[in-house]
């Protein structure tokens, strides 16, 4: 890993486990959103949203149902531009360009913001395929054993290689579902994201798949920025460096994840973080 990746965890809460606590990021913001809101039609699903979003960290985004977490995630790669009806308003600015800027290439953006979602999703093609698909459309290779490269890279980065290395021309969606997530996180790496959001990655899992992307997701953070929603309280406090936590379409509180869980300032992050209600 390089060496502005942050030092290791310091905090230990008897509730969460272990807690990170980690120096203030020393860049500026990888995603900046300023005064955002989502509307689907007339309902405002998000309602003036900032938040400074750091590379190397993983920022989990956490609040009850409904509360507009995976809007805002998708806001940050222009996901919602596929939902008919959605809007949005403010500005989400990626190292100072606000991609909502009319002739923002949206190929080009969902490349350096790539997504990972809830349900594993492979192409119903080769784990080969599943991989090879993303860096040939954006003409990342001029051969095939570059392609064979960026594949093998991609999946020992996804911690998925040793596993497959002797089937890649099986289906993907012929693996577990643990596998067939890490299949998905390398299908993301391999057009060499700057950002990997993740919506709930792990909520169709079992313990021991969950496990092993978690420990991928702190194998992964030194490189990017990365945004993972999850429902699970012990998730976030044992992966994120960072945590939002949303309620009723605003964030109500932001910090390091150590003092969102173990000293928050306000009430309602409190009881949520409790179990009070959520
Ligand atoms: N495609 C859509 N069309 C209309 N309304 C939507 C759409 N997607 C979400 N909403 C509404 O926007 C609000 C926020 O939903 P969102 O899914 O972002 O919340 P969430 O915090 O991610 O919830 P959950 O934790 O249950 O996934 C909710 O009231 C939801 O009903």
């Amino acid at each position: 890993m390089s060496a502005s990746v942050p030092a290791q965890p310091d905090a230990i809460d008897s509730t969460f486990g272990t807690v990170s606590a980690f120096p203030e990021p020393v860049e500026g913001p990888k995603i900046a959103a300023r005064n955002v809101s989502v509307y689907y039609g007339e309902k405002r699903a998000i309602e003036d949203v900032s938040i400074d979003i750091p590379k190397s960290y993983v920022t989990a985004f956490i609040g009850p149902s409904g509360c507009g977490k995976s809007t805002f995630l998708r806001s940050i790669n222009r996901m919602n531009d596929t939902i008919p009806g959605a809007r949005v308003e403010g500005q989400i600015l990626l190292d100072g360009e606000d991609i909502y800027r009319s002739g923002m290439d949206i190929v080009e953006l969902r490349a350096r913001v790539g997504m990972v979602f809830q349900k594993p999703n492979p192409f119903p093609k080769s784990i080969y395929e599943n991989i090879a698909y993303g860096p040939r459309i954006h003409g990342m290779t001029n051969s095939r054993s570059e392609l064979d490269g960026i594949v093998e890279s991609s999946l020992q980065r996804a911690g998925l290689w040793d596993e497959v290395k002797d089937r890649l021309s099986d289906s993907g969606t012929a693996l577990s579902g643990g596998q067939q997530q890490r299949l998905c996180i390398a299908r993301a790496i391999a057009i060499d994201p700057e950002v990997i959001l993740m919506d709930e990655p792990c909520s169709a899992l079992d313990p021991i798949a969950t496990a092993r992307i978690e420990e991928l997701i702190d194998e992964l953070r030194g490189r990017y920025a990365i945004v993972i929603v999850t429902h699970s309280m012990q998730q976030a406090a044992r992966v994120s460096q960072r945590t939002a936590f949303f309620h009723l379409g605003r964030i109500v509180e932001y910090g390091t994840t150590s003092d969102i869980f173990t000293n928050p300032r306000e009430e309602r992050t409190k009881d949520y973080i409790t179990g009070r209600y959520g």
